[in-house]
Order: structure tokens, then C-alpha cells, then sequence
């Protein structure tokens, strides 16, 4: 029986090694961390993510072919196949701070298993990487490993998107899998292959060489979010100019060259990967001489700065150009819906930007615990992205700040009301209700345009939706005071 062993219980390693296990019922699929209480949780009945189909699947296969378990060295040193899918944040001080990948725990994983293993195996780079990791990992287990003992490493990026993980991997648009171009770089490319195909078909699954697909991950990533910021690029000029952002995405996006997808103008981009892989990819760029594509890429990232700081001027300067004292509800805090995930969301950003101009700010999200707000907005930059048990321990509470249970709550005696994150439930709620409970004027930010700007105009608020003609009040406000 072949065994798989992955490093990494998280958003990744938890659900891609749950869907292997599934599908490939003969395969030993566990999944070590170096976080109990993330092991614990996978074995309990609430699991430490929220993904939608996800418990259906673990149901099915705990205990059965798929194990979650603390005991890391043990079933490394007994696996063929170890998948890799532990963090690999931005590094937040030292050479390359604020922009390099941090390979600590890329590194220590693999002082680690070249230190257990008596077996010949095949290490799988899951996580997201600089280009040429796989070389500096080949030296680590090759300078480490015992005599006798050999190592083939893979690259095999992840394309999983929150909250529709299970069915991104169920059938992806591709599998990518790169291997050196040596025999045995070769067999353990068909080992990989061998996996997968259980139920990838198989012109989805993709072969290349080792650095072809360390880059392709990070370029898969930077050409999406490089759409987003198009497209909130054009969203300041549709404002500015009476042209209506859906209508530019959907005629736009018409064309097959440029396709649908992917055109949705929000208050900006959030998630753990867009900014800190494009900030790895300048790294790389400038690090191979090349401040001309370096810029290109940063560029990405300072609109979608632009945007999330755009969103806050709107705020406050249609507020009589002051928040301070006034209760703001933030409906979402998720960087997306169908997700607990807060790691680099927008409403960070809103939330401290309202809080520097002393708001008083009351914040609902349908998966989002107060614990979590709090801790996301105390947190230095890029120590959200470490293993939780090595993150810094609970702040003090910032008083301006407070969670509601619904967002009927949240929005009494409000003056304004912003949409950061679009779940569903955002869509169907009772508007009218929510204006009168609310202090006059009433208003209304949709970073997410989700509501109907002119029902919502007719019960009585004053509404600004990204990209979308200006509401009359609006109009003579400056868009970043
Ligand atoms: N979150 C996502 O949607 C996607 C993430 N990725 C990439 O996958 C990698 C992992 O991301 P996530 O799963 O989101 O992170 P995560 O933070 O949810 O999970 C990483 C896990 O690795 C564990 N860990 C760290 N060092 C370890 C070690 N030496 N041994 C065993 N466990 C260790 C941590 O305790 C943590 O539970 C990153 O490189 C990320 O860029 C790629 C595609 C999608
Ligand atoms: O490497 C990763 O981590 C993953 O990053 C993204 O997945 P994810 O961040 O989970 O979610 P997305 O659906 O890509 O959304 C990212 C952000 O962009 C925003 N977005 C997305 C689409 C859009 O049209 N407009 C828009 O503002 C979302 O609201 C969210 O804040 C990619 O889509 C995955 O392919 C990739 O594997």
C-alpha cells in the first residue's frame, strides 16, 4: 500500500489530502502538523476551517484511509510520497523584509525529514515557493539524508480557492507537476501522475520541468490578481465618469480573448497568497536584475492599496468629511464569503482606517469570531501568516471595536453601514428595517455590489457602490480627500 504523508494541516494540506484520500481508497493518506491543537481539531467534529463539502469528506475517510496526527517523524520516515504544505510567509525583517518568502519552516521540514527517513522518497512541494526552492531543498536532504537513501522532489503547486476548495479539487483545470529530467525524476513524476489520475483526467494533468512550475504557481496568481486590479482601476475612472463598472466588466469580458471571470470590482483583494506571492515575485525580479518587471508586478499591488484606501476617504468624506464618535456597522470581515479565512482581508485595512478617524466600529461577519477580529487587528503586519501556536498571544481588545451577532445589530443606531465581504446573506436582508433603526442620513458602502443602489435609494439612504454613477451627495465629494 502506498502511504502519502503531508507536512501541514491547514487550508491546503487539510482538504487536498482529504480529496487523495477519497478518491484513492487504497492509499495511507496522513496528515501531520506541528500544531497540536490543529490536530486535535481535525479529529474532533469541528474542524479547524470552514470549507464547504469538507466535513462530508473527512467523515468519509477518517479513520478509514485518511489519519491526522501529531506524531510527525514517525510517519515521514514511514511514507513513500511526503507532500510539503507548510507556510511560507512574507519575512518580516532581515534581508529581502517585506517582500521575500520566508522558508524557515519549508527548511526545518526538510532538516527533518532528511534526518528520519531509512526510505527512499519522493518529497512533493505543495506550498507556494520561490522559483528554484526545489534546488536549495535537493541540498538540504541530499547534504542530510543517511547513506543509501534517496531523495526526488517534486514541484506540484495548489490551485484550491477558499471556499470552493473541495470542488476546485474534485476537478481542476489542471494539475501541475514538475520533476527534474533524469529517470528517476521521471518515475517520481509518474508516481505523482499516478495519484492523481485516480480522477484528474488525463490531459488536465500537466508535466513540466522543476522551475516551470515553481514560477507557474506564481504567475498563475499574479495574472489574477493583476484582472482584479484592472478592473478597480477602471472602477475609480467609471466613478468619476458616469460609466457603470458591471456594465464595462460584462462588455469587456464579452470577449473571448479576455473571458468573464475574475472582473468583479470589490473593495480589493484579500486572502493569504495574491500579495505575498506578487511581493515574492518582485523579489525574484529584482533579484535577477530586473526593476522594470519588478514594477510592473508591484504596480498590482499599490491599486489595490489605492482601492482599499479609496473606499475609506469615500466613508469619511461623505460623512461631513468626520467618523469620529459615529457608529459604523461593517457587514463581512472575511476576505471572501464561504469562509472563515480573515488572513489579509480588505476590511483590515477599512476597519483601521475608520478607527483613525475614531469611529466606533461594530463588525458582523457570519463565520468570524470577535477573538479572531481583535487579533486581526492588532497584529504587525505579515505575523498573521505563522503557525497559529508561534503567533503573538491575544492583545488587549481595542475598545472602538465591538462584534454583533446579526447584521440588524450591528447597523442600530449606525450612520453608516459598509459591505466588505459578499455573502449571500447580505443580499436578501431587510433594508428598510435596518434604515429605521439607523441615525438620518443614512448611509450605505457596497465594496462589494451586492445590494440594489436604487431600492436601497428609494427606502432612503444615500448609497455608494464601487464603480458604479454617483449618488447625487456623492458628487461634489472629493474621492480621496
Ligand atoms: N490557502 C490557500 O488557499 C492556498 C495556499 N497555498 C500555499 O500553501 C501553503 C500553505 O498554506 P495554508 O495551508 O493556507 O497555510 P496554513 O497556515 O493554513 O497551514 C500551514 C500549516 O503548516 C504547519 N507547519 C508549519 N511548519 C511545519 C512543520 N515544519 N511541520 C509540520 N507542520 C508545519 C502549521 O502549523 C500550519 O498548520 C503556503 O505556501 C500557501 O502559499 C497554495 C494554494 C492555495
Ligand atoms: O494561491 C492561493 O492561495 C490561491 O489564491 C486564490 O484563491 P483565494 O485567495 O482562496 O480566493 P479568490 O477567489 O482568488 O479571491 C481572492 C480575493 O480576490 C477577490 N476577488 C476575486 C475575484 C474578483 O473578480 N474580484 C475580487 O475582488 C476576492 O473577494 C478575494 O478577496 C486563487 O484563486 C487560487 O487559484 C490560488 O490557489
Amino acid at each position: 500500500m502506498v502511504k502519502i504523508c503531508c507536512l501541514g494541516a491547514g487550508y491546503v494540506g487539510g482538504p487536498t489530502m482529504a480529496v487523495i484520500a477519497l478518491k484513492c481508497p487504497d492509499v495511507e493518506v496522513v496528515v501531520v502538523d506541528i500544531s497540536a491543537a490543529r490536530i486535535d481539531a481535525w479529529n474532533s467534529d469541528a474542524l479547524p476551517i470552514y470549507e464547504p463539502g469538507l466535513a462530508d469528506v473527512v467523515r468519509r475517510c477518517r479513520g478509514r484511509n485518511l489519519f491526522f496526527s501529531s506524531d510527525v517523524e514517525r510517519h515521514v520516515g514511514e511514507a513513500d510520497i511526503v507532500f510539503v504544505s507548510v507556510n511560507t510567509p512574507t519575512k518580516a525583517r532581515g534581508l529581502g523584509a517585506g517582500k521575500a518568502a520566508d522558508l524557515t519552516y519549508w527548511e526545518s521540514a526538510a532538516r527533518m525529514i532528511a534526518a528520519v527517513a531509512t526510505s527512499d522518497k519522493v518529497v512533493v512541494e505543495k506550498s507556494t515557493v520561490p522559483v528554484k526552492t526545489a534546488e536549495a531543498i535537493e541540498k538540504i536532504l541530499d547534504h542530510n539524508g543517511r547513506d543509501g537513501v534517496g531523495f526526488q522532489i517534486l514541484s506540484n503547486p495548489e490551485f484550491l480557492a477558499e471556499g470552493t476548495a473541495i470542488r476546485d479539487l474534485l476537478a481542476p483545470d489542471r494539475v501541475l507537476i514538475g520533476g527534474r529530467e533524469t529517470a528517476a525524476g521521471r518515475a517520481a513524476v509518474q508516481a505523482l501522475k499516478d495519484v492523481y489520475a485516480r480522477w484528474v483526467p488525463e490531459e488536465r494533468i500537466l508535466t513540466t520541468n522543476l522551475w516551470s512550475a515553481e514560477l507557474s504557481k506564481l504567475a498563475a496568481n499574479a495574472f489574477l490578481a493583476q484582472r482584479i486590479s484592472s478592473v478597480n482601476a477602471m472602477s475609480a475612472l467609471c466613478e468619476a465618469t458616469g460609466a457603470d463598472v458591471a456594465e464595462v466588466a460584462y462588455a469587456v469580458g464579452k470577449d473571448s480573448r479576455i473571458g468573464a471571470k475574475f472582473l468583479n470590482a470589490s473593495v480589493g483583494f484579500g486572502g493569504s497568497c495574491f500579495q505575498k506571492d506578487i511581493l515574492n515575485l518582485v523579489y525574484i525580479c529584482e533579484c535577477n536584475g530586473l526593476p522594470e518587471v519588478a514594477n510592473y508586478w508591484k504596480q498590482v499591488i499599490k491599486i489595490n492599496d489605492y482601492q482599499k484606501s479609496r473606499f475609506v476617504n469615500r466613508v469619511v468624506s461623505s460623512m461631513f468629511n468626520t467618523v469620529a464618535g459615529k457608529k459604523i456597522a461593517v457587514l463581512g470581515f472575511a476576505f471572501k464569503k464561504d469562509t472563515g479565512d480573515t488572513r489579509e482581508t480588505p476590511a483590515i485595512d477599512v476597519c483601521k482606517g475608520l478607527i483613525g478617524d475614531k469611529a466606533k466600529v461594530s463588525i458582523y461577519d457570519p463565520q468570524v469570531t470577535e477573538d479572531q477580529v481583535q487579533r486581526d487587528l492588532a497584529m504587525s503586519r505579515f505575523d498573521w501568516d505563522h503557525p497559529v501556536h508561534l503567533q503573538p498571544m491575544s492583545p488587549t481588545a481595542i475598545k472602538q471595536v465591538s462584534v454583533a451577532w446579526d447584521a440588524y445589530e450591528a447597523a442600530r443606531d449606525a450612520h453608516g453601514v459598509c459591505i466588505l465581504t459578499e455573502w449571500d446573506e447580505f443580499r436578501s436582508l431587510d433594508y428598510a428595517r435596518i434604515y429605521g433603526g439607523m441615525q438620518k442620513p443614512a448611509f450605505v458602502f457596497d465594496g462589494r455590489n451586492v445590494v440594489d443602489a436604487e431600492k436601497l435609494r428609494e427606502i432612503g439612504f444615500i448609497v455608494y457602490s464601487i464603480g458604479k454613477p454617483l449618488d447625487a451627495w456623492l458628487k461634489d465629494m472629493p474621492a480621496v480627500a
